[in-house]
């Protein structure tokens, strides 16, 4: 009786510590609300963000964007904070490689992207940086020792992304 209780109590404390950390650490902060934010980035699509679960324990991120030198569109992103949402509830996950696809790492936000939002409205741009921000954190804290394997060139927000692994 008692060990099964310590078992729901585990499994609850577990359930709460997963949603506190999809939680957004900015919203309503600055004006930041997520859904909007998402619905702004959905517009500027290309490339992916692929995720392999091997068997043995190991997920293979690709940024797939090679014309753009893996660039991140407003997509890439989205899919970005849904693949860190798959490693969270990934049980049997020991480590994370991340790699640009083609011969190049990653060459930050899609310039393209970045122009287009922060001239439809001034805040558009920090708020997509804020997006980011927090999808890089929810990765920095995955329980996974994760390496960013830098082939070519990091710029910007592929810079910052290889600074959320714990080895690069
Ligand atoms: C919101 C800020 C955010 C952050 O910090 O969090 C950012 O990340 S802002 C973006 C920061 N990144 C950059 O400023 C890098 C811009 N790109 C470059 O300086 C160069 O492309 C470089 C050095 C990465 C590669 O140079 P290389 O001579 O080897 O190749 P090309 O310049 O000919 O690039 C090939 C092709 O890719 C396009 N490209 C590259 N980077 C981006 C990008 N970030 N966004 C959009 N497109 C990009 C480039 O325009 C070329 O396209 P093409 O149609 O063939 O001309």
């Amino acid at each position: 009786m008692a060990l099964a209780l310590w078992k729901n109590l585990l499994q609850t404390t577990k359930k709460r510590i997963l949603q506190q950390r999809r939680l957004s650490l900015y919203n309503g902060a600055h004006g930041y609300e997520e859904e909007l934010i998402k619905k702004k980035l959905q517009q500027f699509s290309g490339g992916s963000i692929n995720l392999s679960k091997e068997d043995n324990g190991i997920g293979i991120l690709t940024l797939n964007n090679p014309k753009l030198m893996n660039a991140f569109t407003g997509a890439m992103m989205l899919e970005l904070q849904e693949r860190v949402t798959e490693l969270e509830n990934w049980k049997d996950g020991k480590g994370l490689i991340i790699h640009g696809a083609g011969n190049t790492f990653c060459s930050g936000s899609d310039l393209n992207a970045v122009k287009e939002i922060s001239n439809s409205q001034a805040s558009d741009g920090m708020y997509m940086c804020m997006f980011m921000q927090n999808t890089l954190t929810r990765l920095m804290r995955l329980p996974l020792i994760s390496v960013a394997l830098v082939q070519g060139k990091a710029f910007g927000g592929g810079a910052e992304l290889t600074t959320a692994c714990d080895f690069r």
